[in-house]
């Protein structure tokens, strides 16, 4: 019998989320989610799909994310799926920093995590966390293969024009300093199903990708291609996002440190974490800032305009590094969901062929789909994206053709 499943973690800076996926079909057996880690109260939501749909909750602490993904390994022995099941191909894990080495989807070995472990310096909400999970998984099933999926790898294909700071280039070289961009997986899932919306081979089209989570980005991909990301070194530069500063000037920092007596961990935890929409109107969730834009906040439509005013400059940006745009197209939590943020990213942008038909706009599906009125030049669309499904994907093309196997000697 040929395993054909995979169970596929996304490990966050503080959640991680999971699915188990069959490839025969590429159908869900189960999905899940684990929350707050490492605080006094933790979640995890387990849904076991199909026939015998049910979904569980439990909550107390879980200190950190090997103890997340022993729960989970639970949970899924509770419905019959445990990690131990002969049907189990592989276990594939989003890893954010990949650097320059890894451009392709890599089978964990010592020198994997040793590497992984080197870039925690520039990944340093993320790395750990994916180590974590990855060594948890290693020590449940040792014989199993584990899958690295890079969120930079897709971003490798950008020039040296785009990659490059201007600074001094030996300097620049020692230390690896240059833009490897982030949710690379996300941006090469979406731009290739918003060619298949436009019923185009990818090669043929070139689309602008913003990914608006809680980490947002965004990025140019001609014919398929990886030619710019707003994501820099680390995932600080570019857009507005939920607790990120991204783009701004670089001497804020020497500012804070030697006007504001700030130490440098002080300030990294200002820009990662309290800074973005937080920084600015102490919520995070852009349902929240809604809300409160509709109750007449004034501090909450300031984000908003800031956000969305980075954003615009993205789009236009990138509309001048590809040249013919034929798609703009929203993805992830904000992108998917607030039409308020879509219709003020595009409006006024008729110039550049963009417009937003209020109605389509207004549409609430999971599906991917078109929001632009069809006299326009260029595509704006909505598409899901699905980060798990891409890791799964990769992570069984590399086993299914015997390399991983292999490899895992
Ligand atoms: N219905 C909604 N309307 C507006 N924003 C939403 C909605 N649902 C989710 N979001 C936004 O999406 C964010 C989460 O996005 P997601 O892509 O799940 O993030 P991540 O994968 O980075 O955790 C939330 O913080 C919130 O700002
Ligand atoms: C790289 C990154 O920002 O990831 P996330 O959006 O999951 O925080
Ligand atoms: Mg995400």
């Amino acid at each position: 019998m040929t395993a054909t499943r995979v169970l596929v973690l996304n490990s966050g800076s503080s959640s991680v989320k999971y699915q188990l996926l069959d490839m025969r079909d590429h159908s869900r057996l189960a999905v899940g989610l684990v929350e707050r880690i490492g605080e006094r109260t933790s979640h995890l939501t387990h849904t076991r799909l199909g026939e015998e749909r049910a979904t569980r909750e439990r909550g107390g602490p879980i200190a950190d994310h090997g103890a997340a993904l022993e729960a989970v390994a639970e949970e899924l022995a509770a419905d019959g799926l445990g990690l131990d099941s002969p049907d189990l191909a592989a276990i594939g894990h989003r890893v954010v920093h990949g650097g320059m080495f890894f451009t392709e989807p890599t089978v964990v070995d010592e020198s994997v995590l040793t590497e992984i472990e080197r870039l925690i310096p520039v990944a340093p909400l993320h790395n750990p966390a994916n180590l974590t999970g990855i060594r948890t998984a290693l020590g449940l099933r040792p014989d199993l293969p584990q899958v690295a999926v890079f969120d930079t790898a897709f971003h490798t294909t950008m020039p040296e024009h785009a990659a490059r700071y201007a600074i001094d280039g030996r300097i620049a070289d020692r230390y690896r300093v240059r833009r490897y961009g982030f949710h690379g997986t996300s941006h090469a899932y979406v731009s290739r199903a918003t060619a298949e919306l436009l019923g185009r081979a990818p090669e043929d089209v070139n689309v602008i990708v913003l990914h608006l989570g809680n980490g947002a980005s965004a990025s140019a991909v001609r014919g398929g291609v990886c030619v710019d990301t707003s994501m820099g070194l680390t995932p600080l530069e570019g857009l507005v996002m939920g607790t990120r500063s991204g783009d701004m000037d670089p001497a804020v920092i020497f500012h804070l440190r030697r006007v504001g007596g700030m130490s440098m961990d002080e300030i990294d935890t200002l820009l990662n974490k309290r800074s973005g929409l937080f920084g600015l109107c102490g919520d995070n969730d852009m349902r929240e800032i809604q809300r409160r834009i509709d109750a007449g906040d004034a501090q909450a439509k300031l984000a908003f305009d800031v956000y969305v005013h980075r954003l615009r400059k993205y789009i236009g940006a990138y509309c001048a590094v590809l040249g013919r745009v034929d798609a703009v197209v929203f993805t992830a939590g904000v992108g998917e969901n607030a039409a308020a943020v879509r219709r003020a990213a595009i409006e006024g942008l008729e110039l550049f062929g963009l417009a937003v038909d209020e109605e389509r706009n207004a549409v609430r599906s999971g599906e991917a789909r078109l929001i632009s009125p069809d006299s326009a030049r260029v595509a704006v669309a909505v598409v899901p994206t699905d980060e798990e499904m891409e890791i799964a994907t990769q992570t069984y093309a590399l086993v299914a053709n015997g390399t991983a196997l292999e490899d895992h000697s």
